[in-house]
Order: structure tokens, then sequence, then C-alpha cells
């Protein structure tokens, strides 16, 4: 099913502008590299709307903001909209600030976004639900459970209606939808919230797998989850044989996605469309 998508990764090795936050910005860089594309991480005003304009994919990240930032933010996500270059927003901490919440809702008047990609308590708080969001980890009385499963997909497709961009949601089930369809991917282990940067690299990912199909942003957003959970089972299945920790699987995690393909992702995932 993912098959084009990740061989369009390696093929076009898409430019991937991302205006990240510095706790992560290497792990960032260092995820799209290992998917096949290229990243670029220039957060100058003075040269953001430059870069975005020569890129294939926007990554923007709300993790540690500051005034420059947000500013280079705005330049580069209107000239990814001017040239119509797919731009994935990252709402990290939607609802621990109002700062995060004022600038949220400058962006989304303002601009267009080919994917909102966040955990479970961002993408509640970005759809106006209560959210019990943890700083930036989502909250656990927020988790999608099979029991919530169902009523959380209405809620998102519905978000994604209103925010004119598919909604991809992190944890241990994902939901990634558009306003008809929705994929549900099942893989992943917990130790992958253990680790900073996991969903800022999945997001980063999803950025450079539309940048390489940008006429299949559903599907990108999709198989960019699933490789991100293929991924995670593989590195923690190594890390467990050798009675390792969270430092290992770090490095496993980025191993398993520069050495995806298309039989190994295909074989490995769990995902289901409603
Ligand atoms: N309990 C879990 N079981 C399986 N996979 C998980 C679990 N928690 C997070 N993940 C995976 O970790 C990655 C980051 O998700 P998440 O922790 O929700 O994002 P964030 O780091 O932005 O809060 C995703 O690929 C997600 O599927
Ligand atoms: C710890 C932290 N603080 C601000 S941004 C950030 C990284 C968040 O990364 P992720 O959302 O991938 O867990
Ligand atoms: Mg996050």
């Amino acid at each position: 099913m993912f098959e084009e998508i990740l061989q369009n990764v390696r093929l076009k090795k898409p430019l991937t502008h991302c205006i990240t936050n510095y706790i992560t910005t290497n792990d960032c860089a260092n995820i799209v590299l290992a998917c096949g594309a290229s990243p670029t991480m220039a957060e100058a005003e003075q040269e953001a709307a430059e870069i975005a304009s020569q890129a294939d994919g926007l990554d923007i990240n709300i993790g540690n903001l500051n005034s420059h930032t947000v500013l280079a933010m705005h330049r580069a996500i209107a000239a990814a909209n001017q040239a119509e270059i797919p731009v994935v927003l990252d709402p990290v901490g939607a609802g621990a600030s109002t700062y995060r919440m004022e600038t949220l809702r400058d962006f989304f008047a303002q601009y267009r976004f080919s994917v909102v990609r966040g955990n479970v308590s961002e993408l509640l708080a970005v759809g106006g639900a209560a959210s019990n969001t943890k700083g930036v980890d989502a909250g656990a009385a927020d988790a999608v459970t099979e029991e919530n499963l169902q009523e959380r997909v209405e809620f998102f497709k519905q978000l994604s209606a209103k925010l004119g961009a598919v909604v991809s949601v992190s944890g241990a089930i994902d939901i990634i939808a558009s306003p008809e369809r929705a994929y549900i991917c099942r893989n992943g282990h917990p130790m992958m919230s253990c680790v900073t940067g996991t969903g800022c690299m999945l997001s980063a990912l999803t950025a450079a797998y539309c940048g390489g199909n940008p006429d299949n942003i559903l599907e990108a957003a999709a198989a960019a989850t699933a490789a991100m959970g293929v991924a995670g089972d593989i590195a923690y299945q190594k890390t467990k044989e050798q009675g390792l920790g969270t430092g290992s699987f770090r490095v496993y995690l980025m191993d398993a996605i520069s050495l995806m393909d298309a039989e190994t992702l295909q074989g490995g995932m769990n995902v289901e469309i409603r």
C-alpha cells in the first residue's frame, strides 16, 4: 500500500525545511536523512521565506518558541503556501500555554497546512476539546483506547474538515484522518515516549514523505506514521534482546528508519482503514 510513497522519497530526495525546537533539531535532521530526504534547518527570519520557497516540504514545530522563530515561521509558511509546498505543523505543547494557543490561532487564521501532527492531548486542544496535556507530553487521561477509538476517529475527521488539513494523531494507537477516511496504526512501543523527540522526528519524517508525495498527502502522512511505528517495534526488539535501555533504543530507531524498505514496512505494519 505504501510502497510508492517510500520509493518516491528515496528517488526524489525531497529538500525538507524544518523550523523546530533546539531540543530535537539534530534528531529531526538525521531522521530526514535516514529516510532518504535532505534536511535544512534554517530559522533566521531574514532567510526563512527564501529557504522555504526552495524546499519540497516544510516542517513547523512550536516546541520552544521565541519571537524570532515565530516571525521566521510566519515568513516560511507564507512562502510555502505561495509556492504550494506542503506544510506540516506540529503543535507541540498545545494547551500548555496561552502563547502557544495564540500562535496557533494566528497560523490557522492566515495559512493552509497539509498535515497537523501531534500527540492526542495537543490535537484535542487544537480542536477546542478538554485536554490534559502534560507539558509537551500527552496526558494519560486523553489516550486513544479500543473503547474510545471510534469516537476519537469521528472527532479527528471533523477536525480535519475544519482545519482543511490531514490530522495525524500519535500514541499507542495512531489515527491519521482526512474528513472521509482515517488510517489507524497499532505499531510502536511505549519506550518511544521515553525518548524525547520521537514525535518531533515523526513530524519531520511526515514533512519529508509529503515533500516526496505532494499529491498524496493522507497516504504520505499515514506511511510516515506506519514507518515510525514499525521502526519502534524493530528498535524495541533489538534493545530488549541485548538488555539495553533508552539510549540504545534511540540509536536503533534511527537505524530502523534508515534501513526501512517497502517489504519491512508491509510485513511489520498493523494498519486499518475506517
Ligand atoms: N504507548 C505507545 N505505544 C506504541 N507507540 C507509541 C506509544 N507512545 C508513543 N508511541 C509512538 O511514538 C511516536 C511519538 O508519539 P507521541 O509520544 O504520541 O508524540 P509526542 O512525542 O509528540 O508526544 C509515534 O510514532 C507513536 O506512534
Ligand atoms: C522536551 C521538549 N520541550 C520543549 S520541546 C521538547 C521536545 C518534544 O519532543 P516530542 O514532542 O517529540 O516528545
Ligand atoms: Mg510532540
